[in-house]
């Protein structure tokens, strides 16, 4: 694949606290429409890489291209709008606002909560919540509080919140944690579907779902790239069993 065709291209991305290098050196590229799932032991740097490509930490060497576009010179507003979507671990719903509402608060016409309320519903924006609330299988629960909803409908809703937005890259922290089997099933297959219009990249530990939905996944360890490649490539490498599957 020539390098114009990736998504998403991270070269040579290090960052620093306090001398104490967190992510180090780190290369990969994503592919438009996959799903990468970036697993490894607590401490590899997982986290720091997405605050990096999102914008909340500054590296402190290194490029994030995306969609030709330089990630690291922008602010984390400019990043969001230039199609970079994030959800972070916990679920940040309005619980008091119903299913309909948050997400038609994240449809971006730039409007505040008060004022979307405020603003009179047209077509696109009703035809957009109804078909993300299809996807995120919500659509018999747009009047119910989003507080009322369980833990994997929270976060099911989180992630339309980012769908509505139309985002070509979507980033996942640890997207079934609390969620029951049965939830995390429909979330795999919740992923697959959004990939038909989104390139997914991953965090997750849950190694059974890794192997649900991953097409690549890349192994961390010390801020660095240990294995890439399929899930079962990866599994089988001695280095990733060492470190990480085998404790
Ligand atoms: N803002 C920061 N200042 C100082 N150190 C930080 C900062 N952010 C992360 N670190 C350190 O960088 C390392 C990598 O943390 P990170 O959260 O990215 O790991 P992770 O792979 O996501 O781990 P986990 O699986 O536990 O979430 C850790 O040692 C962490 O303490």
């Amino acid at each position: 694949m020539n390098k114009d065709d990736f998504l998403l291209s991270v070269e040579g991305l290090t960052v620093s606290f306090d001398g104490f290098k967190a992510v180090d050196d780190l290369s990969f590229y994503l592919e438009p429409q996959e799903i990468r799932v970036i697993i490894g032991p607590n401490g590899a740097g997982k986290t720091t890489v997405l605050d990096l490509i999102c914008g909340k930490t500054r590296a402190t060497a290194g490029s994030i291209r995306f969609r030709g576009k330089e990630l690291t010179k922008m602010k984390e507003h400019q990043i969001v709008h230039a199609g970079v979507g994030r959800k972070f671990q916990n679920p940040s719903v309005f619980e008091d606002l119903t299913v309909f509402e948050n997400l038609e608060v994240s449809y971006p016409m730039g409007h505040t909560v008060m004022g979307s309320l405020a603003f009179k519903r047209d077509a696109a924006v009703i035809e957009a919540v109804e078909s993300v609330a299809h996807t995120i299988f919500l659509q018999d629960l747009l009047a119910e509080p989003a507080g009322l909803l369980s833990h994997g409908q929270k976060q099911w809703l989180e992630i339309g919140m980012l769908l509505i937005q139309k985002p070509a890259l979507l980033m996942l922290d640890e997207p079934v944690a609390g969620m029951s089997v049965a939830e995390r099933k429909k979330t795999a297959d919740l992923l697959r579907v959004i990939t038909r219009d989104h390139t997914v990249l991953v965090i997750e530990h849950d190694m059974q779902f890794v192997g649900d939905i991953a097409d690549r996944v890349t192994v961390m360890h010390q801020g660095k790239v240990l294995s890439e490649g399929s899930i079962d490539h990866v599994k089988n490498d001695p280095r990733v069993i060492e470190v990480y599957l085998g404790h």
